[in-house]
């Protein structure tokens, strides 16, 4: 069946962007290649990540189905879930609201300014929880592709390998990032983020994001970094500021939960319908 004729709007949390369509009325036919048609930058709409709006199943306003670009879907998103949570809020004119994902719930609220927090859950820190392949310290993980050795693995529903190294920018992530998301110490793949701690105090981090690439920014990552980064020790306290190619993203890991805070920008580019392409 096609989607001609389909309403979608194109939003970005600092860079990272993604289609968004309000499903709640009209389920979509989705299938992969149809998702990584309407990813495609060139013959398609372009976006990071594709992102359906659909009727809640059990807890909060709507559940947000989320697929990478390479049309695998996924189970937890930062950026989108504040995008997602701006529209929610907006719509419903609410001060907060649940979003149900495959990862878990996510609330997100006004912040200051035209900011969004999302309360992403709990930080998962198990082997199991990641998943790897095999029991190991997710602390340490005896890994070393490259330059980059020794991941803190963390999961925020979607899996991470946080790799601190001395220059974050030095990493030729397009060469490294890949045979780590495939690495078979990573049964469900991962995404790779090359961190290292500023003079300033701010966590500066790039990422190749698993069913993408190298993406401008990513929520989920930003998050796993700074919990990656106090579970070692590099940051005293439970708050952090992390730096992407986009810009920065305030990051809470709270004592009482475990739940992981985050707040950044939610931005509308513009809007449009699915007409003629390669996939109607
Ligand atoms: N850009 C996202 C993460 C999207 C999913 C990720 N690529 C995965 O496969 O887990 C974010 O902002 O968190």
């Amino acid at each position: 069946m096609s989607i001609r004729g389909t309403h979608f709007l194109k939003m970005h949390g600092l860079g990272n962007d993604f289609i968004v369509i309000d499903a709640r009325t009209r389920p979509l036919d989705l299938t992969p290649e149809r998702v990584r048609a309407l990813a495609d930058r060139h013959s398609g709409v372009g976006c990071d990540q594709f992102v359906t709006i659909e009727p809640a199943r059990g807890g909060g306003v709507a559940f947000m189905g989320l697929r990478n670009a390479d049309g695998e879907i996924v189970e937890s998103c930062g950026n989108a879930s504040r995008c997602v949570g701006r529209l929610l809020l907006e719509e419903r004119e609410a001060e907060s609201v649940l979003i149900e994902t495959l990862g878990g719930m996510v609330e997100a609220r006004r912040a200051s300014g035209e900011l969004i927090e999302v309360d992403m859950g709990p930080a998962r820190l198990t082997w199991q929880e990641i998943p790897l392949a095999g029991a190991a310290d997710t602390l340490h993980i005896e890994l070393s592709v490259g330059p980059l050795s020794d991941p803190c693995a963390v999961s925020m529903g979607n899996p991470h390998a946080v790799f601190f190294v001395d220059d974050a920018d030095a990493i030729d992530l397009a060469t490294w990032g890949p045979l780590i998301e495939h690495h078979g110490l990573f049964p469900n793949r991962t995404n790779v983020e090359a961190v290292h701690l500023r003079a300033d105090g701010r966590l500066r981090m790039r990422v190749w994001e698993r069913g993408v690439g190298i993406t401008r920014a990513c929520g989920t990552g930003a998050c796993a970094s700074a919990v990656a980064a106090m579970r070692r020790g590099l940051i005293a306290g439970r708050t952090a500021e992390v730096v992407l190619d986009g810009g920065t993203l305030g990051i809470v890991w709270r004592e009482s939960d475990g739940h992981v805070l985050m707040t950044g920008s939610a931005t509308l580019a513009y809007s449009g319908v699915l007409d003629e392409g390669a996939w109607a």
